[in-house]
């Protein structure tokens, strides 16, 4: 039987002058609440996008107080050069005050530092009220105290260092939290210092300021120290990694920002700062590549042979354009319109983790997916759709599939790899948490509809929904280009001369220009090309956390029945 919930405990309930007007202010362990007095209370939906407000209410959820400071407004005397009180109405003269920082959401899941500042004669009532305040914080242990923030002062155009200076830095001091900041004097700084350097135990998280490559930069830092302190051979596929421990805060300052993007919902310095400061945590799965028995690196977003492989390839030596560089080489590689051969194997997904298809978005809190003890998945059954389209778990738990065929883009993700570009992302159902990634294959088709296709990642249109792109969600793939099938997989291949075609594919592995379908394209790993075309790829489940929590539901802002216990 559910326990349920205990009612939040009164603490204090005071009259204080707000912007010349009476308001009751009451804290509780939960809310921190005004309203103006004489006002009639009626609960409305108010301001969709407003803080949790009926008519003329306030409430605050405590966990979402920044910080509270006793307040002087002071103003320059004349001539004296000093400087002193200065009430601001004249009901605050002999005015004491304090001032709550808090989180208010915004349009499109952005979040504000907003300020209150409540007045009264009388200082001792003033001083209680920030210590109430204060010890309600201090009893959120899951905020983090002491960061580690890494700059990348080149990532997307250039304002990592201002982004961080202006509109970060003042809202981790306002929260009190102290930081070690490094600015990065080379690529793969952040990476290495973290791998061997740097003094974990001296921080709650690892902040980083940059875009997707950067973060990537982080996340093999991070993974890679805490498999060789755990003693774990990271060059065997086969390995079960152990989890890091540190949460990693990410500050957008890139190109694409898919990974910010599709864990909070936007790409807004000030918002992930702030949910930094809350101390929200978002795990997050992450995949390990191989090639044979070496270790090449991890993925979190897109790994793509073909179109993004290419777009990567032709927009790296385009980088001084900065974010305009992957529009050029997307048309570019658009109209070269190539196709690749080769062979896919993937281990599918246990079913009860849904589908690519099944509308299921991955929002804050839903579905509730937790690892079990055993590094399986747990999920609630009644969240988790019934669509039986693609296979059903009896014919496929366990058994290996294999596809052979010739592709312009082979994409697997781990997450939606929502981003500005394409805001529900490559694959709009895929879930950050889930231990699966969605593998989806696009096969040879015309230009058109190619092009119909990638449209569909900028609208509401289904991009799944043509008869040349399959998607799987999986555990584990495998992919061999053609040129590199062994004997025995190109004897398999149903009608077709076998010797005539190794003599040819081996001709075309120098001839990349030419259309024949046996060139050779590169993986796009997070935004870095891989050296190998021949990969397996792993998901392992929750293997890093996030300061985040996921894209909110913004219909829970909407009415405020939520406040109905208080
Ligand atoms: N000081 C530095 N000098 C040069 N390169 C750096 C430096 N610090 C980090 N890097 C490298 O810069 C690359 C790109 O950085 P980042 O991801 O921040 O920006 P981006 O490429 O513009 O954005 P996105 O990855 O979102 O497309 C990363 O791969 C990182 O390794
Ligand atoms: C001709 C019309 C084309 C319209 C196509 C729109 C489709 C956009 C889908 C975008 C998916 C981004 C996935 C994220 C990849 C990141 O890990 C990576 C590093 O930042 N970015 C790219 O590779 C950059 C990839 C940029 C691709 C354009
Ligand atoms: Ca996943």
């Amino acid at each position: 039987m559910e326990i349920p919930p205990k009612p939040p405990q009164l603490l204090l309930s005071s009259q204080f002058s707000l912007q010349n007007r009476v308001c009751e202010v009451t804290l509780n362990s939960a809310f921190l609440s005004w309203k103006e007095v004489g006002l009639r209370q009626k609960r409305t939906a108010g301001n969709i996008y407003g803080p949790l407000k009926a008519a003329g209410s306030h409430y605050v959820p405590v966990c979402e107080i920044v910080s509270v400071q006793e307040t002087e407004e002071e103003c320059p005397s004349a001539g004296v050069g000093k400087w002193q009180k200065v009430p601001q109405n004249p009901s605050e003269s002999n005015s004491h005050a304090f001032t709550v920082s808090y989180v208010e959401r915004t349009q499109k899941h952005r979040w504000r530092c907003s300020e209150v500042t409540f007045h009264c004669t009388d200082g001792t009532l003033c001083l209680q009220w920030v210590q109430a305040i204060r010890e309600q914080l201090s009893l959120l242990t899951i905020r983090p105290k002491s960061l580690l923030v890494y700059i990348n002062p080149y990532g997307g155009k250039h304002h990592g260092k201002r982004i961080y200076e202006q509109k970060v830095a003042p809202i981790f001091s306002r929260a009190s939290i102290f930081t070690d900041v490094i600015v990065t004097e080379r690529a793969n700084h952040a990476r290495d210092h973290l791998k061997s350097e740097a003094e974990l135990k001296k921080y709650d998280g690892v902040v980083c300021v940059g875009g997707d490559g950067m973060f990537s930069e982080i996340i093999h830092g991070l993974i890679s120290r805490t498999q060789c302190d755990s003693g774990i051979d990271q060059n065997r596929s086969d390995e079960t990694l152990v989890p890091c421990g540190l949460r990693i805060g990410i500050i957008p300052a890139g190109s694409t920002d898919c990974i910010c993007y599709a864990t909070v919902g936007s790409n807004d310095p000030v918002t992930s700062a702030l949910h930094i400061v809350v101390g929200d945590s978002q795990p997050m799965d992450v995949c390990s590549i191989h090639h044979d028995t070496t270790f090449l690196r991890y993925s979190v977003s897109l790994l793509g042979y073909g179109f993004y492989g290419d777009v990567l390839t032709d927009s790296e030596r385009k980088r001084w354009m900065g974010p305009a560089r992957y529009d050029i080489s997307g048309v570019k590689t658009f109209l070269s319109h190539r196709y690749y051969e080769g062979t896919i194997s993937f281990l599918p997904a246990d079913r009860n983790v849904g589908t690519p298809r099944d509308k299921m978005q991955c929002r804050s809190g839903f579905p509730k997916i937790k690892k079990s003890s055993a590094g399986c998945l747990q999920t609630d059954d009644k969240q988790v759709s019934k669509d039986k389209e693609i296979f059903s778990d009896t014919d496929t738990k366990g058994v290996w599939q294999v596809i052979r065929g010739k592709f312009l883009a082979i994409n697997a993700a781990c997450m939606s790899c929502a981003c500005p570009r394409s805001p529900k992302g490559l694959s709009p159902s895929a879930h950050l948490a889930d231990g699966t990634a969605d593998l989806i294959l696009v096969r040879k088709c015309s230009r058109f509809d190619f092009l119909c296709h990638l449209l569909r990642h900028t609208n509401k249109d289904d991009q799944f929904d043509h008869p040349f792109v399959e998607v799987y969600r999986v555990q584990q793939f495998r992919f061999t280009p053609r040129h590199e099938e062994t004997d025995s997989e190109l004897d398999l291949r149903e009608a077709e001369g076998s010797g005539r075609k190794r003599i040819f594919s081996q001709i075309c592995k120098e001839h990349s220009a030419c259309n024949c379908g046996l060139a050779q394209s590169s993986w796009n790993c997070d935004g870095e090309i891989l050296p190998y075309a021949a990969i397996q790829v792993r998901v392992h489940c929750q293997l890093i956390k996030l300061f985040a929590r996921g894209i909110e539901e913004q219909s829970i802002f909407d009415e405020p029945s939520a406040l109905s216990a208080i």
